[in-house]
């Protein structure tokens, strides 16, 4: 355990055991290949097969590999709060939510997170919340205007004398709040039925609404474009030195997130390289059996913990502290040559220049720019033609290189020297809204895996651009994600080749009374015991271990889509657009995600590949079987006859999920 000023960082217990692991499995794979090699050419009339498996244990191989890299130094970490300067000398904080659909991100759901923004335990003097509405809707306007009045007669008052923890309405005011014991007092229940009691109205932090002009002609860069403008824009009216960026759907659940995340920015020992804090995403929607897997707990229980001890886990776009001059001027050591040819750098605006030196530290805020000045000046910088010859998008601010803004930006920063810290404390901090049926999640996960294989074939690549700037290990954190989506080519071929081959009697494994059959056996159960150990220890169940391996299967199947967009992307025949998630639900859609049914509906194209892979499965079971009753060769068969048993098994929820829709619609 490291303890810091601020904080500590404590390294996974059995770290050593957990290496010893990886070497061990590692020599493992190596027999694998060596088994497969020299065999090739042994089965003559059926080399092509061979050659098929072999290439899918390659690729299982090389994603395994990349996959430890998260594994080599988990840690977590704590923070000490009540250590931090007092509020007077705390910095100014500016949180940026962004928002674009009304019919997709209903805009009650918006003004929840705003509330919630404003009444963030932070001195209100140093707070500022900025709301980018990317649809200019009137209906955002008008919700916003109307959350501002609540919060300020009515919220934050009532928050800040009971000391209530849950600051988002609706979640308090649900059954989900945790804020019980003071529900049952009395005082408190005739308060909350008439909560003007309070007369003092406090100060709250400034609230602003940002709209960007847009022109047909240009780029507007979807949400990285709206979070530049609003750097931009909060550079003129606020300026403070840090951010936080949520999206709409995620509401601040935990106050005292803010000054959990200055324990970072503010230790002496950590603060002049740690570019951002990330929080966990976790979603207020999801339920018991989460069948979908959408927490993505091995996102944010393994993967981010396992790169926070390397240097840092990814930016997640939504839940993130950012050091404001972190995004702006290069890397941790870089000199102000940025500003010397500022123009070129940031665009014209001289006022959003002088807000640069401020920051810098070159010179003092100027006090009196009348309002209306600022205003117009904030117009100017929001629009996107600001942006034109200027280095908005590559060197400065959310980068432009893929539509995942927040993981390619996170990406280079690390590439340039930065750190980042993964706070995962006990009570969520953020609360979203995870897709809730499959055709929601699948949409998600194509625009993500798609974007990130062209992160992989680009200038910017972890295997060329980021092996040479950042540490190995870390990079290979990065190279597993551009490459996850190959899981789907090396799973077609497992899902084909070893069932037709068990149909015709084809042995593509050694027979389980030969040594090599151990090897084979050794893999499986190894690379199960270690995903069943970090469910377990994360707090999960066996149940959602079982669960997690079925609907992994089903993704690494779907991300082929991915695969494929990917490719039509880079050689530019899709058009760029940006798929949003869909943050409203439908209650029948809801109602069969919580009895952990699965939802095809909307999803068949996405399902389409495992349909066929399962009939292919079922019928080389069945015909395969009819064949091995007959021909008694079950010793060659063993291996071929479990892995088909297993994905019966397995797929079972599926299946039953692809008949009930099929009774549904005939
Ligand atoms: O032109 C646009 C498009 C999107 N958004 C906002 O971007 C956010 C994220 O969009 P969403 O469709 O909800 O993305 P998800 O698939 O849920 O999000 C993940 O992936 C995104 C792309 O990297 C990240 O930005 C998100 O933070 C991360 O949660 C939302 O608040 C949108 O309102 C805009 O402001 N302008
Ligand atoms: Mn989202």
């Amino acid at each position: 355990m490291a303890t810091f000023t601020l904080h500590t960082e404590t390294v996974q217990s059995w770290l050593p055991l957990s290496r010893f692991h990886m070497l061990f499995h590692w020599v493992v794979i190596l027999f694998l290949v060596y088994y497969r090699f020299t065999r090739i050419f042994e089965y003559n009339n059926n080399t092509i097969q061979w050659i098929f498996i072999t290439v899918a244990e390659l690729i299982l191989s090389v994603l395994w590999f990349f996959n430890q890299s998260y594994r080599w130094r988990p840690v977590s970490r704590s923070v000490m709060t009540e250590k931090l300067p007092d509020d007077a000398n705390l910095p100014g904080l500016d949180i940026f939510v962004c928002t674009l659909d009304p019919e997709k991100e209903p805009t009650v759901a918006v003004m929840d997170t705003v509330i919630s923004a404003i009444a963030m335990d932070y001195p209100s003097n140093k707070l500022a919340v900025y709301l980018s509405d990317d649809g200019g809707c009137p209906v955002t306007l008008y919700g916003i205007k109307e959350a501002c009045e609540f919060a300020k007669a009515y919220w934050l008052p009532f928050c800040n004398k009971y000391a209530i923890k849950s600051r988002c309405p609706k979640a308090f005011f649900s059954p989900i709040g945790e804020d019980d014991c003071l529900l049952r007092s009395h005082e408190f229940m005739i308060e909350q039925e008439d909560v003007k009691i309070i007369n003092e109205q406090p100060e709250t932090p400034l609230v602003v609404y940002v709209s960007r002009e847009r022109r047909p002609s240009l780029p507007h860069k979807f949400k990285g474009g709206a979070l530049n403008a609003l750097l931009r824009v909060s550079g003129l009216i606020s300026n403070g030195p840090y951010l936080l960026v949520v999206d709409c759907d995620m509401y601040c659940n935990d106050p005292s997130s803010a000054k959990q995340a200055m324990c970072f920015f503010l230790d002496k020992e950590t603060s002049k390289s740690i570019a951002f804090v990330q929080f966990p995403q976790m979603f207020h929607n999801l339920s018991n059996k989460d069948i979908y897997d959408n927490q993505s707990r091995a996102a944010f229980k393994t993967m981010w913990q396992g790169m926070d001890g390397l240097r840092g886990p990814g930016l997640s776009g939504s839940g993130n502290y950012l050091y404001r001059s972190a995004l702006l001027f290069g890397s941790p050591n870089q000199k102000d040559d940025y500003l010397l040819d500022a123009e070129s750098y940031f665009g014209k605006s001289s006022m959003y220049i002088e807000s640069l030196k401020v920051i810098r530290g070159q010179q003092n805020p100027k006090k009196n720019v009348p309002r209306d000045a600022i205003l117009q000046e904030a117009q100017v910088v929001a629009s996107c033609c600001y942006e034109r010859n200027t280095k908005w998008g590559t060197e400065v601010g959310f980068s432009y290189l893929i539509l995942l803004e927040s993981t390619v930006t996170g990406y280079l920063l690390h590439c340039r020297g930065w750190k980042s810290a993964y706070l995962y404390p006990k009570r969520p901090c953020f609360l979203g809204c995870a897709p809730t049926d499959l055709k929601d999640g699948m949409l998600q996960l194509v625009k993500w895996l798609s974007e990130l294989c062209l992160l992989g074939v680009s200038k910017y690549s972890p295997f060329t651009y980021g092996i040479s700037r950042m540490s190995i290990i870390h990079t290979f954190t990065y190279c597993f994600t551009t490459i996850s989506s190959m899981y789907s080519v090396a799973f077609i071929l497992y899902g084909i080749v070893p069932q037709v081959c068990f149909f015709k009697g084809i042995p593509l494994f050694p027979k389980v009374t030969d040594p090599w059959f151990a090897v084979f056996a050794t893999i499986y159960v190894s690379t199960q015991i270690q995903h069943l150990i970090e469910v377990l220890s994360g707090d999960g169940s066996v149940a959602m271990w079982w669960d997690e391996q079925r609907i992994w299967i089903l993704k690494s199947v779907c991300s082929l889509f991915a695969l494929i967009e990917g490719i039509k992307k880079w050689l530019g025949l899709n058009k760029v657009k940006f798929s949003l998630s869909n943050k409203a639900i439908d209650k029948e859609k809801l109602k069969k995600y919580e009895q952990g049914k699965f939802d095809f509906q909307g999803a068949a194209l996405f399902m389409s590949p495992l349909v066929v892979l399962l009939i292919v499965n079922i019928v080389c079971f069945f015909g395969g079987l009819w064949r091995l009753l007959n021909v008694k060769d079950f010793e060659d068969m063993f291996g071929q006859l479990f892995l088909l048993s297993y994905i019966l098994v397995l797929s079972y929820p599926i299946l039953e999920g692809i008949v009930a829709m099929k009774s549904k619609s005939g």
